[in-house]
């Protein structure tokens, strides 16, 4: 016999099963979806909440859990990625992505939620068993311990570069954002530290849902009665419902009566419709219309002045969602399936024209938490010929003296003003018109004449607005 197997061997541990933690392995599944297939978390989210629920694993408040790990985690990426960089011992990119999104939820379960210490490591520690195995788990154990060792403030002192130093890379880190999205908004914003720290703040709190009363077909009031609902902060017709509150449970929602509408967009339709015009009001065009929202206030408003919307989108499915979204509508309408850079209508033809252009998205980072991580500033490229032609388009369309809102849910300059001012430079025939008046009572719009939303100010998304008079 040997010397070492004569000595007395240390028994080795019972094997444990690992523990199986429904919430934790499904908000898993959702960042793997949104990591591996580019899904959009808010998509990808409902589904497998619903499929849980329904083999009867889950209750509202796991998936109220499930929710918050899959969305924290999500908006803070870029803060817990410096965090978990301080933490191994090689580059991120090398550490595989399943493997990062264990400890990425792990982190916002130590550092951004009140989960205590001990049962965020543990949780994690057995996801990582689950979907990982046993050796990967010791890696994560390893880690999240070191992370467990501060809290967020003293980890962002250790791995935020000081302000003074470099001001866009401290945001960037303490309000994960990319860095280069810190730049564009400051530089949309102007002003100060205070100013671009809460707009960034804002981004990453968690939106109220806004309801919309489609005028002649629903009232506030009416939507006012419902639990959890109080009014909106600037539009007439909107309605907020306080945390908790489901949209799909009232009853002129679901009846279509009702949208759910950030109050942004409401603002971006009613200045349109505001705005003052000679001569005939009676055909409206909303140029780039899918999925409907705008539409569909648009539509109702119009149906109060005995006027007509044409609803364009170029995308057939898209158009099929406006059609839903019009559904009902008291007034005459048509929706169609056509590209607003060809478009199948005379020039002239329209008294007012919207068109909510595509674009980055930007000005909507609170409502997609992945949007941020996934836009590239090359995507300003792509956008600007489309955004360009679309405008010229919407010019040709309106009739002397009729009005087009050129509109994005972006406040990157390179989508609004950049867009607005090399067009009309070719545009003899248009002016542009003060839109912050015909908003009243809503502050602080910008110094005009186009008009810019935010949410740390207004509570809504960064919607901006230009109205373009064709004069001749
Ligand atoms: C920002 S979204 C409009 C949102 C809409 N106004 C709402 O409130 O629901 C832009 C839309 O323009 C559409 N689009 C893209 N290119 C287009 C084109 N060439 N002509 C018309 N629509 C286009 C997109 O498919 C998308 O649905």
């Amino acid at each position: 016999m040997s010397e070492q197997s004569r000595r007395p061997r240390k028994p080795a541990k019972p094997y444990r099963r690992p523990q199986k933690d429904p919430v934790r392995i499904l908000a898993f599944e959702a960042l793997r979806a949104v990591d591996e297939r580019d899904a959009y978390a808010n998509l990808v989210l409902p589904p497998l909440l619903r499929k849980a629920r329904e083999k009867g694993d889950f209750d509202a408040r796991d998936a109220a859990l499930a929710t918050e790990l899959v969305y924290g985690t999500l908006r803070r990426q870029g803060t817990y990625d410096a965090v978990i960089a301080a933490c191994v011992d090689r580059p991120l990119r090398e550490v595989d992505p399943p493997v990062l999104d264990v400890l990425s939820l792990g982190v916002h379960q130590l550092l951004g939620t009140r989960i205590p210490t001990h049962a965020a490591v543990s949780a994690s520690v057995e996801l990582a068993r689950v979907v990982l195995g046993d050796g990967r788990a010791k890696f994560v154990n390893a880690v999240l311990r070191k992370v467990a060792q501060d809290d967020l403030q003293g980890w962002i002192e250790k791995v935020a570069p000081p302000y003074d130093e470099d001001p866009e890379d401290h945001l960037a880190v303490v309000h994960s954002h990319p860095r280069w999205v810190v730049s564009a908004l400051w530089d949309s914003l102007g002003g100060g530290r205070a100013g671009i720290e809460d707009l960034l703040a804002a981004d990453n709190e968690r939106p109220e849902v806004t309801l919309v009363a489609r005028p002649g077909r629903a009232t506030a009031e009416e939507l006012l009665r419902e639990d959890a609902a109080v009014p909106g902060r600037w539009s007439p017709y909107a309605v907020r419902l306080a945390e908790g509150g489901e949209p799909g449970a009232v009853e002129a929602v679901r009846e279509g009566r009702a949208g759910v509408q950030d109050e942004g967009s409401q603002l971006v339709a009613l200045a349109l419709a505001n705005a003052p015009l000679e001569g005939p009001d009676e055909k409206w065009l909303d140029g780039c219309a899918g999925p409907g929202g705008k539409a569909a206030l648009l539509a109702a408003l119009a149906a109060e002045r005995g006027a007509a919307l044409l609803a364009s989108e170029k995308q057939p499915h898209r158009a099929g969602l406006v059609a839903k979204a019009l559904h009902g509508n008291p007034g005459p309408y048509q929706v169609i399936a056509a590209d607003g850079t060809r478009p199948p209508w005379h020039p002239g033809s329209f008294d007012r024209v919207l068109v909510d252009v595509p674009c980055t998205g930007l000005g909507a980072l609170r409502r997609r938490p992945e949007a941020r991580w996934r836009r590239r500033p090359e995507d300003l490229d792509n956008f600007a010929p489309l955004q360009r032609a679309l405008l010229r388009t919407a010019i040709d369309s309106v009739r002397v003296g009729g009005v087009v809102g050129y509109a994005t849910c972006s406040p990157h300059l390179a989508e609004t003003r950049a867009v607005v001012s090399d067009v009309l430079k070719q545009r003899p025939d248009t002016e542009l018109l003060d839109a912050r008046p015909l908003l009243p009572g809503v502050p602080d719009l910008g110094e005009g004449p186009d008009l810019q939303l935010w949410p740390h100010v207004h509570g809504t998304d960064a919607m901006y607005l230009a109205l373009i008079r064709r004069t001749a």
